[in-house]
């Protein structure tokens, strides 16, 4: 006789557990069974009973004598479904994760094993319950006692295998309704938050006041000077402190602890309606093609390639209309969408309370509870970054990815996904259209188009026909050889003073925060670095301190040469708060606001300078890469790009894409409204190819030629890159390790008649960012051909696994990354 046998995950981090468990299944639990479900399963020597998720079930016929049986169900149906799984199972081969982060990124947000499946009674039954047995009429005495009670407590309390069924059907008449809740947290309305009291005085002066030896006290006013609004529970953490020193504080009344209700909807309020646009004859054209397709099963895939401007927006919004009408649900990505305000903006304010929004800022019971309702079927559309992809709808229509060019489309968390193929995986599982939309198409996606594996709709003109910005360059070589040493160029402080004066405003971009990127000595050529990251440290004029912008480490500026004792140290390099005291002084009557990491750290502070832009307030918004996205305002009219070098000067080969897509994405917030708009770009190459078809609006041409370059020197589309990382504090293990590995890889390529590949396989070496956050990095980079890919894959991937479980490479980590944003 055949019995049902399970492969469970098991919730274990230990990488040689990383594999399927096979289980046998007790006869009673065989048809409640399903994959998706968690399960609690006995575990290693000891049997200790331990947490995990059936990923297949199948009949078997042979022996089951030697198998462990499942002890027990956790829930009373699948929490994913069969689609999502798939899914997440296809992301652990694509991308090399393990299966149990493979899962996590698919399953409910927080921590799965906090689950519980609860019951309540939706309709109070009539008195005619004649038709219910014994076991339903008892389990419906339970719930007119409790407000609801947990599954596994009802089976605690009613001793019935068959109570699935028997709750099933009490569903299935419409008297009981089953929810999943996760943890304590949920259902908490309240929640404390920590704020300084009086946000007007200075660091300083905050900090004198306290006895030098209360430093945890120091500690956490600096934290919430930094970071602003805290919830207690957060800054306890960060700080690594408690309540004690909190009460202190406020003893001294130097903080404030606020009760704030915890939203269980946290859409943002006082989003005003967005008015349906008429469609222009090309929008038309373009939702007519889409709409048509997917009606007549022809292409499901679309790339709208339309310039800044052109309403992409508003076909997304009426697309998705027309979806909803047929009982259909959409998923939209934005870019992270605390960047993003007014894309999302205009999705509320269309749809509604039918919007459900996943932000980064949600706490993780918010973000199940959204995750909740989304499954519950009570909004038809999220909007949110990259892993709203995983959004649990069940009759998913569209996914929309809005800006597909950008770079945080791919997680750099394990597994390190790529959202946009995922979408199309998913979209492919589920019978879904998929539409990616942008100004500047990704080289891959658009290599695509023109294969045709996805439709392209391409949208020339801006609304209303209103011309695209002037692209003017300034070669920065000819004003030094004119005598201006200024980060300025005459022609942008021309256009900037004719601005003022015409009341209209700009925008001044500049990819690097902070006042001077470096400091030197000028006498032994000294660099400050950071010493957890040998990069250079940047100075922060307002507080006067280094910062490294990868780790975050903190340093006083030196006054004297910690090396050779010189005092000619000198500050180099130009960020945004150099730009903004620049400008401040040359233009003293302008309202200027800036826009980076540094002024956005408060809750809502970023909102508020772009409401100021929205309100005329500011006249000129200098910014880093936040103001590249999305933005829509009529009185921006110059645009200025202070470096355009900053990208072209990375040692990676996206960096003509990079370059390409900013130009024309900044210089794009330009003449939206009813005034023409001119773009400055300031460079020292001002031949380079990206730079000039930016300035003449043509991608095609751009695309063109890079694709081209991308052929030669072997990078997508042509060929998939991985890059493995290995990484540790100890640099001569490090080194020795990826030698090691290297070798190792080799020898199984040999094995498996790969011996091609080798010549597309380059290092180990140290990576080009060769010390990160006090780790010593190696890398090595493989080139293969899809066809190869796999195999190769396969072939790391073991590789790295039996060597993360050797003893000898204790301390030692490894980092996969399948075609990486960039090979830093
Ligand atoms: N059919 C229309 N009639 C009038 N105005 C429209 C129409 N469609 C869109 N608009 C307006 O035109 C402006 C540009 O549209 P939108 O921001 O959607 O362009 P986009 O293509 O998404 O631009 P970008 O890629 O630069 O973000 C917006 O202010 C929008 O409200
Ligand atoms: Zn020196
Ligand atoms: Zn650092």
């Amino acid at each position: 006789m055949s019995k049902i046998i399970a492969k469970v995950i098991v919730d274990n981090r230990a990488s040689k557990t990383d594999k399927p468990y096979t289980y046998a299944v007790k006869k009673d639990m065989e048809e409640d069974l399903k994959q998706g479900m968690r399960v609690l399963v006995p575990f290693g020597m000891g049997n200790r009973f331990i947490k995990g998720i059936v990923i297949e079930t199948e009949r078997y016929s042979g022996d089951i004598f030697k198998l462990k049986y499942i002890e027990e169900l956790l829930d009373d149906r699948p929490i994913i479904s069969e689609e999502i799984l798939e899914l997440g199972l296809w992301m652990r081969e694509k991308y090399l994760s393990s299966y149990l982060d493979a899962l996590h990124a698919v399953m409910p947000p927080g921590d799965i094993k906090e689950i519980t499946t609860y019951i309540y009674m939706k309709n109070r039954p009539s008195s005619e319950t004649y038709s219910l047995s014994h076991i339903q009429k008892n389990i419906i005495n339970l719930l007119n006692k409790n407000e609801k009670i947990s599954f596994k407590e009802l089976k605690e309390k009613i001793k019935d295998n068959n109570i699935r069924k028997h709750i099933k059907k009490l569903e299935e008449i419409g008297i009981l309704e089953t929810d999943l809740e996760v943890g304590t947290k949920v259902g908490k309305r309240y929640e404390k938050y920590i704020d300084l009291k009086d946000n007007n005085i200075k660091l300083e002066e905050l900090i004198s006041e306290i006895d030098n030896r209360a430093f945890k006290q120091k500690e956490i006013i600096e934290y919430l000077y930094m970071h602003g609004e805290t919830p207690l529970k957060k800054l306890l953490k960060e700080v690594n402190t408690s309540h004690g020193v909190i009460k202190s504080l406020e003893k001294k009344n130097r903080i404030a602890i606020i009760e704030r209700e915890v939203l269980r909807n946290p859409i943002p309020k006082g989003i005003l309606n967005y008015e349906k646009h008429r469609l222009t004859e090309k929008q038309q054209y373009c939702l007519d093609e889409i709409l048509n397709c997917i009606k007549e099963n022809k292409e499901n895939k679309f790339l709208i390639h339309g310039v800044t401007g052109s309403g992409k927006t508003e076909i997304y919004l009426q697309l998705i209309e027309k979806l909803i009408e047929k009982g259909k649900e959409a998923i939209v990505l934005v870019p992270e969408i605390s960047l993003t305000p007014q894309t999302v903006e205009r999705f509320v304010g269309r749809f509604g309370q039918n919007v459900a929004v996943l932000h980064s800022r949600l706490s993780a019971g918010e973000r199940f509870d959204e995750w909740r309702r989304i499954k519950r079927g009570e909004v038809k559309i999220v909007v949110g970054a990259r892993s709203a992809v995983f959004a649990p709808f069940n009759n998913l229509g569209i996914i929309i990815i809005d800006e597909e060019h950008e770079n945080s489309y791919k997680s750099s968390m394990n597994p390190k996904y790529n959202a946009i193929e995922v979408a199309e995986k998913r979209c492919e599982l589920e019978g879904a259209a998929l539409v990616l939309g942008t100004a500047t198409p990704s080289i891959e996606t658009y290599y695509r188009a023109k294969n045709g594996e996805i439709k392209l709709l391409t949208l020339l003109d801006r609304i209303n026909n209103k011309k695209l910005p002037i692209m003017n360059i300034v070669d920065m070589r000819d004003e030094l050889n004119s005598g201006n040493k200024s980060i300025l160029s005459t022609d942008l402080y021309n256009a900037i003073e004719e601005n003022l004066k015409d009341k209209k405003q700009t925008i001044l971009f500049l990819n690097r925060r902070g006042y001077s990127t470096f400091i030197s000595c000028r006498k032994c050529g000294y660099i400050a670095k950071c010493k957890n990251c040998d990069i250079s440290l940047t100075y922060h004029f307002s507080d006067n301190k280094l910062k490294c912008h990868y780790c975050g480490m903190i340093d006083t500026p030196p006054r004297i040469c910690p090396k050779c004792g010189s005092k000619y140290i000198k500050y180099f390099g130009s960020g945004t708060q150099r730009v903004e005291d620049l400008i401040k002084k040359l233009f003293p009557q302008a309202k200027v606001a800036r826009m980076d990491v540094d002024t956005t750290s408060r809750k809502g502070s970023h909102e508020k300078i772009l409401q100021n832009v929205k309100n005329g307030n500011i006249d000129i918004l200098i910014g880093t890469q936040m103001i590249t996205k999305g933005l829509d305002f009529p009185l921006v009219t110059l645009v200025g790009i202070i470096a355009a070098d900053t990208s072209l000067n990375l040692p990676d080969f996206r960096s003509s894409e990079r370059t390409f897509q900013l130009l024309t994405q900044v210089g794009g917030r330009a003449g939206r409204g009813d005034f023409e708009g001119q773009v400055i770009v300031q460079t020292y190459n001002p031949k380079h190819f990206s730079i000039q078809m930016a300035k003449e609006h043509n991608y095609t041409q751009f695309y063109n030629k890079e694709i081209l370059l991308r052929r030669e020197f072997k990078y997508p589309p042509y060929m998939e890159i991985i890059s493995l990382v290995i990484y540790g504090r100890d640099k001569g293990k490090v080194s020795e390790v990826s030698k090691e590995v290297y070798g190792k890889i080799i020898l199984e390529l040999r094995k498996n008649k790969l011996e091609k590949l080798e010549k597309d396989i380059f290092g180990p070496n140290p990576a080009p960012l060769e010390k990160l956050k006090n780790n010593h990095r190696w890398q090595i980079i493989f080139k293969s051909d899809k066809g190869d890919s796999s195999m190769l894959k396969d072939i790391i991937n073991r590789v790295c696994i039996y060597n993360s479980q050797s003893k000898k490479y204790k301390g030692i980590k490894f980092s996969i990354d399948v075609n990486p944003n960039s090979i830093l």
